[in-house]
């Protein structure tokens, strides 16, 4: 894995003490944070509790009305948006959503869709893809662009948890071979990804920040989440050298993709072709809160690996 100094490079953006007014009312408010290249953030927080609009200070989306949002000069930034606007009562192969809002040459899209494992379904109707696979054309989307910055607006939503764990390595590999800063928004109030720099939890403001390690023991986000939920902030850990892609070919931990597995990549033994290998989940404690979510996760996605840790989740199909 590539190694990053973030802490020493100047920041992709940073936000000072920013505040979104509508309607009356402060969606939020003193939020402080920084990107820098290299770095993941998460933002968690409950429903409503601002990472949508603290995500879209930091692109520009929307604009502060109190505090300042700085972005380096010319930064690019590729976003994947919660939700699409698009009318899916029309036709719409992958290769247009590719192309929709602005324009790419064929073999950016090819090696775009190479790079996120879903060449093979260039022309496959987007209302067809499974919920990875469609995360991953986004995705595809928005690196296609070669941005500084990927905003990922809860990008494991509609994903099962082997698909999650696809997923976070995808985007660890794109951090790893592009060096581009990641400002993730994880739909999970009690898990982020391992390779998260910073957590900041939001509840309207910054409820607190920090390793993960250190967010789960904070006393803020004991009293945010309450005693029950609030036992530890488990994070998915896991080591390994590859993940194979769903069109079967692996991509490795330096960014390359070859057809089939190094004679000493870190697994001997049989698999199928959706195993991600050598994972040794280090989910910390225990992982019984009993919120809902409106993703559609498969209720047996917790056994195997990460058992302990994450059921009894509310999960609301
Ligand atoms: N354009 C807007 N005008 C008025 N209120 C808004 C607007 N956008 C968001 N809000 C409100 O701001 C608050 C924060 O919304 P936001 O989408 O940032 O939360 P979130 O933490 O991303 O939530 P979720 O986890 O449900 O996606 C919510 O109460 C929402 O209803």
């Amino acid at each position: 894995m590539a190694a990053f100094k973030t802490r020493d490079a100047e920041p992709l953006v940073s936000l000072v003490g920013a505040g979104v007014y509508r309607n009356g009312r402060w969606l939020v408010r003193g939020v402080d944070f920084s990107v820098r290249p290299g770095e993941i953030v998460t933002l968690i927080g409950p429903n409503g509790s601002g990472k949508s609009t603290s995500a879209k200070l930091a692109t520009g989306i929307l604009r502060a009305d109190e505090g300042h949002v700085t972005r380096r000069p010319g930064l690019r930034v590729g976003y994947v948006p919660q939700r699409l606007a698009v009318d899916w009562t029309m036709p719409l192969t992958v290769r247009r959503l590719m192309t929709l809002t602005a324009p790419l040459a064929s073999d950016e899209i090819d090696q775009a869709l190479d790079a996120v494992g879903i060449r093979h379904l260039a022309g496959a109707e987007v209302q067809h893809l499974s919920g990875g696979e469609f995360q991953r054309a986004l995705l595809a989307r928005a690196m296609a662009r070669k941005p500084d910055i990927l905003v990922l607006d809860e990008p494991v939503q509609g994903v099962d948890f082997s698909g999650e764990i696809a997923l976070y390595d995808l985007i660890t590999s794109i951090r790893n071979a592009t060096g581009c800063g990641i400002l993730l928004i994880s739909h999970d109030l009690h898990i982020v990804m391992a390779e998260t720099d910073t957590v900041i939890c939001l509840n309207g403001h910054v409820c607190c920040r920090g390793t993960p390690a250190a967010v789960s023991s904070s006393p803020e986000y004991m009293r945010l989440f309450g005693d029950k939920a609030s036992r530890t902030l488990a994070v998915y850990s896991h080591d390994h050298d590859h993940t194979h892609l769903p069109d079967g070919r692996v991509l490795h931990g330096d960014g390359s993709i070859t057809d089939h597995c190094h004679p000493d990549d870190g697994h001997h033994h049989g698999h199928s072709a959706s195993d991600h290998h050598r994972h040794s989940h280090d989910h910390h404690g225990h992982h019984d809160h009993d919120h809902s979510h409106d993703q559609d996760h498969d209720p047996g996605h917790a056994r195997g690996n990460v058992a302990d840790n994450t059921k009894e989740h509310g999960h609301a199909g």
